[in-house]
């Protein structure tokens, strides 16, 4: 499959592929060579005003809103089985668009097949009210309903994965769908347009605007009759949709920016914590929002444990993303590699030595960012509190645990934490001390997506993941029913 192959990118309203109104296109790069892969219709406020319409159809009059539970549960496991059928497609699309390595998008391709699968069986076994009896005057019961449309508005990092974990529950649950893609990385949400118009999900329950987020994103979030907002992206992005949303009080899911402390303690198990902390950075090129982009190494074990680190950041595979061997890809655009670059900048500037292997000359065309170590680094440094987003890691030591979670904590961020010991009471501890959403103990990033995921801080607004979407996708309705024995007062009927 040859990158000059790819077709151009149509929006996809009311179960139909179609150019933007006005005819407006944007180029999309490929981030190893920065050519044109093809070109995306720039969807905009008449653009997403049509999207919206054809949801409001589907949800008020179509047959979504009325299908029986299993009935379209059948369509979100259909769309999973069609997504593995697509997944070598898809990992290849994810890989040549963001500069992702294929390894790794394989992986997120069999996980956006997994998000719906999961849904459909969360929808049909936890989904679930709740019934309190009060004697024989009450029964009081809730159930959940679909909010309506829901305006989805996703990032690039992980494009397909992170689409996928809120469109699977977003429509499992009911509602109908409006996405806004991130315009760096348009191909596989596409892509799921194509599946799902080929799992022959019913008109104008699920549609994709493509365009920036000043236009389409924003034009989103201000339509009155998008009910909920989920989002995924920068915090700066989420307090602008929060401001924008807030005129008519639209429901907010907020997953935002992280720089997540990992805390290697001296009695760790060192290869382990070493191979984590590598993976926690680098993979998916250090755009990640749970990246471990913070290490805190205790002092006793701080010299064998960067010589290790120095040593394996030489060894790791950069360069073609299509490549099954490479580890670590391009960044995505070179605005934001440059922005990456940048922060390298700063951090000589603030007193920290940089480390890192040179590039091979013959990746110069893409934008690469090598595997890179600031060293010396201090907590107060914009290094250690902005998120860069890339595969670079500030390392810093500490002596005592008190010391460490005051440091870990110190940041306005608190997405996800790690840390490495032995020893079980302290482990618990110092989990529970550090202020973020998710933290892992002797262990990388590994996801149970029964769990709720998301950050506290300026990490997030609320959780996904599990049966905690419900909270989010569907109103909670009670419904009070009266046995026929509870006293009413009498107004009106007092005697003279
Ligand atoms: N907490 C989490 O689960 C995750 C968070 N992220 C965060 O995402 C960020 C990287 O992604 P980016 O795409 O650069 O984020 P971004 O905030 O620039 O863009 C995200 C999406 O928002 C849209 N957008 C931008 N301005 C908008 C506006 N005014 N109104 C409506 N929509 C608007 C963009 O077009 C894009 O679709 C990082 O900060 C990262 O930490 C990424 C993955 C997971
Ligand atoms: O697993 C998820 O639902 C989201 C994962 C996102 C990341 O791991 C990331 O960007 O770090």
């Amino acid at each position: 499959m040859l990158a000059q192959k790819v077709k151009d990118v149509p929006l996809y309203i009311n179960g139909e592929f179609v150019e933007a109104q006005a005819g407006r296109t944007f180029e999309n790069i490929n981030p190893f060579t920065n050519e044109t892969i093809n070109r995306v219709a720039e969807g905009r406020e008449e653009d997403i005003a049509l999207a919206v319409e054809a949801a409001v159809r589907a949800f008020q009059q179509g047959p979504w809103g009325r299908m029986k539970v299993k009935e379209r549960l059948k369509y979100i496991r259909k769309i999973a089985d069609i997504i593995d059928a697509h997944a070598e497609e898809i990992s290849y699309l994810e890989s040549l668009d963001t500069g992702l390595p294929i390894r790794q998008t394989q992986k997120m391709a069999a996980r956006a097949a997994e998000n719906f699968r999961f849904y459909a069986e969360m929808v049909a076994s936890r989904m679930v009210g709740e019934a309190y009896q009060v004697d024989d005057e009450f029964l009081n019961y809730t159930i959940h309903k679909p909010v309506g449309v829901a305006g989805l508005i996703t990032p690039w990092n992980a494009p397909f994965m992170l689409e996928t974990w809120k469109v699977a529950p977003a429509l499992a649950t009911g509602n109908t769908v409006v996405l806004k893609p991130a315009e760096w990385s348009p191909l596989t949400a596409h892509k799921l347009a194509e599946i799902i118009h080929q799992a022959g999900l019913p008109e104008g329950v699920f549609n994709v605007v493509h365009g920036f987020g000043e236009t389409a994103g924003a034009a989103l979030v201000a339509h009155p009759d998008v009910r909920l907002i989920s989002f995924t992206g920068e915090t700066a992005t989420g307090s602008e949709i929060m401001k924008n949303g807030a005129g008519h009080l639209k429901r907010v899911s907020m997953e935002l920016g992280g720089k997540s402390p990992i805390i290697v303690f001296d009695d760790a198990d060192l290869d382990r914590a070493l191979d984590a902390c590598i993976w926690g950075i680098f993979s998916f090129n250090g755009e990640r929002c749970t990246a471990n982009s913070r290490l805190f190494v205790q002092e006793a074990i701080y010299d064998s444990f960067v010589q290790a680190l120095r040593e394996r950041l030489e060894k790791i595979v950069v360069g073609d993303p299509l490549d099954q061997k490479t580890e670590v890809g391009p960044l995505i655009h070179p605005k934001h590699a440059q922005r990456v670059r940048e922060y390298i900048r700063i951090a000589i500037e603030e007193g920290a030595e940089v480390v890192q292997p040179k590039l091979d000359e013959r990746l110069e065309g893409g934008n690469f960012v090598v595997p890179t170590l600031l060293l010396h680094v201090k907590n107060h440094m914009r290094v250690a509190q902005e998120e860069i987003f890339g595969p670079v890691l500030a390392v810093m030591s500490f002596q005592e645990e008190e010391e460490v979670i005051e440091l870990a904590n110190d940041v306005r961020y608190g997405l996800a934490g790690y840390v490495w010991t032995q020893d079980v009471s302290r482990a618990h501890r110092v989990a529970q001390a550090v202020d973020s959403g998710m933290v892992w103990i002797n262990s990388q990033n590994t996801r149970d997506l029964r769990i709720p995921f998301g950050g506290m801080k300026q990490s997030g607004i609320g959780r996904e993941g599990g049966h905690y979407a419900f909270e989010f996708y569907t109103e909670m309705q009670v419904i009070h029913v009266a046995l026929g024995n509870h006293p009413i007062p009498r107004f009106g009927k007092a005697s003279s």
